[in-house]
Order: structure tokens, then sequence, then C-alpha cells
């Protein structure tokens, strides 16, 4: 296992362009830049066709950027692979059907040079009790399982997920990420995507938002949560710039503030806590022309992530100075 403080995983203004059939391009990743440290488990959430999975192909050297930068602690993502530091769930992968999940297990484990004990994959995977059934005769959600005991048999510091749930029932996603949580807990980082808020509210210790092959929210998941779950509170603020301005003050300091924006003597301010800002905007900051709205988590996910212009954006540094 790693013990430095290199970071797991740095992305510097990752861009991909593909070439659609037409003959046009689909811009898949737009200049994304991030920074995963070690240890940490983050989601990667967006709608269909936001880039998550472009991004973390390059993230496992399996597509090459068309410009920018990434590296695998401090390496190439290829070498990261090769070295066994880095591993992959991914949403397709073959599997051998007539082989056993063990046979199948036993097979990889024997294409690595130093792999994790077969069985001891098998239980970290939660595929002890199906350890001899045929491939064939599985589940779609114990395949997950399979590709995930797969994954571990390097030994690997960072574990890459691309939807590892996908089409599991509530059961079995459960159970895979309780496998998860085990791993993370061992120290391991671990980058999933996901549709799901309710999954990376669940799992993740931070969420990266992404839409239209763009970083649109980044932060502690309990942030973003109260992000994409609070209420804006919006009013008129004093006609008297000194007043004004101390009262913009007031509210970055009220806890639970995540956005404070003006428009003219407008202020939104978007808050886990919105009757906290309420009464101090009536009692405290002379403010008058009080509203307060709240939208479901559905649309609040699909404000952040849509391309309305009218959307409220935290970015990281955002969510950093206001949490
Ligand atoms: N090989 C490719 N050729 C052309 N376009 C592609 C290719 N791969 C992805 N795209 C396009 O790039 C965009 C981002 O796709 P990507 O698969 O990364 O999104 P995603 O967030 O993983 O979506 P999903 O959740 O549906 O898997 C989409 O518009 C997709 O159609």
């Amino acid at each position: 296992m790693l013990t430095n403080t290199q970071p797991a995983v740095e992305v510097r203004d990752l861009t991909k362009t593909f070439r659609t059939p037409g003959g046009g391009t689909v811009r898949a990743v737009d200049g994304i830049d991030l920074t995963i440290r070690t240890g940490e488990v983050v989601a990667f959430l967006g709608p269909n066709g936001a880039g998550k999975t472009t991004t973390l192909d390059m993230v496992l050297g399996l597509t090459e950027p068309t410009a920018g930068i990434v590296s695998v602690f401090g390496a190439p993502p290829r070498r990261a692979v090769t070295s066994g530091r880095v591993s992959a769930v991914l949403q397709t992968g073959g599997l051998l059907r007539d082989l056993s999940v063990r046979e199948t297990v036993q097979l990889i484990a024997s294409t690595h040079r130093h792999p994790a004990g077969v069985e001891e994959v098998i239980e970290r995977a939660g595929l002890t009790a199906i350890a001899g059934r045929r491939v064939a005769k599985t589940s779609g959600g114990e395949q997950q399982r399979l590709r995930f005991a797969l994954a571990l048999l390097p030994d690997p510091d960072l574990i890459v997920l691309d939807e590892p749930t996908a089409g599991m029932d509530v059961s079995s996603r459960r159970a895979f990420w309780e496998s998860m949580h085990a791993e993370a807990d061992a120290g391991r980082t671990v980058v999933f995507a996901t549709h799901y808020l309710e999954e990376a509210d669940a799992f993740a210790q931070r969420i990266v938002m992404v839409a239209q092959g763009r970083v649109v929210a980044d932060g502690a998941t309990a942030q973003v949560r109260a992000r994409a779950s609070g209420r804006s509170v919006s009013a008129d603020l004093p006609a008297d710039p000194a007043r004004a301005t101390r009262a913009l003050q007031v509210l970055h300091r009220i806890p639970g503030v995540l956005e404070v924006r003006t428009e003219g003597r407008r202020v939104h301010v978007h808050a886990g806590d919105s009757d906290a800002v309420a009464r101090a905007l009536l009692t405290q900051l002379d403010a008058t022309a009080l509203e307060v709205t709240s939208g479901s988590l559905e649309a609040a996910f699909l404000a952040i992530t849509g391309d309305s212009p009218t959307s409220l954006v935290p970015t990281h540094a955002d969510l950093e100075v206001l949490g």
C-alpha cells in the first residue's frame, strides 16, 4: 500500500474530442482540472453523455487525451496500470461463460506477477458462496462483483469503477458497496462514476459533478448535497451601500450558506438552513421582499448539471471558501 502523499490522480486542462461519422466533432471532455488525493473516495456524478467514462478512460490510459495532462501516482496512466497500482471495474468487460467464478479468478491471477490470493479476493468481493458456479449461471450483479474481484488481484492503490452497480437490484447494490467500503477503509483510493445522487451520497466523501465535459461542482459530499437539496432565499438589501456590504458579510458567515449572489440590490442566498438566512435578513439586516424557494432533489440536480444559464454553479473554490 501507498504511504507517501503524492496525489493519486492529477488531471490538468484535460480535453477529448471525438470525430463523429458525419464529419463533425464531439467535445466529450472540455478542460477538466482535478486532483484526487491518496485515500479519497470520489464520485463522478453526472447525466448520460456528461463525459464521465471518457475521463475515466483517460485516467486508465485506455484513451489518449486530445490535449491536457493526466498523471496517476506521478506516472503516465499506462505505467501505473502496468505496475498494478491502478485497476478498474468497467461497465463491460468480457468474461468467459464456461469457467466458474473461481476458475476465472485463478486464470486472471496467473497473468499477474504478484497476485493477491485467489480465495482472499473471492471473499473480499463477496463471492465465496458462488465460487463454484459457472459464469453463465451468474446474475449481472454477481458478474460485476466478479469483475471487482479481478480488479483486486494486483492489490491496487487506486480502484476506478465506471457505474459498477448499473442494472443491480437494491440488495446487490448494498452488498457491492459494503465490499467497496472495506477496500476504502483499508486506505485505497476509490474513484467511481455514477448517475445516482443517492449512491454518491452514501459512499463518496467527495463529489465531482460533471456535465457537458466540464466540472460544474466539486466539494465534500455534504456540501454538494446541501447545494443540491438546500433552498434559495432572496431579498432586497438596504439601498445604503455600507449597510448592504455589512449584510453580505453577515450572510457569508451564516453556517450552511453555500452561495451568495447579488443582482443589483437583490441578493440570492443558497443555504442548507434557509430559516437562519431568512431570520437574519429580516431581523438584523433590514432586508425586504423576502422569498424562499425550494426544489426537489431531482430538480436541483438538473439545475446544476443542466445547461441553464440561470443555474447556480458552485466551484470547488466556492465550496471551500463558503463551506
Ligand atoms: N468513441 C466515441 N466516438 C464518438 N463520440 C463519443 C465516443 N465516446 C464518447 N463519445 C461521446 O462523448 C460524450 C461523452 O460520453 P461519455 O461516455 O464519456 O459520457 P458518460 O458521462 O460516461 O455517459 P454515460 O453515463 O451515458 O455512460 C457523449 O456525447 C458521447 O456520445
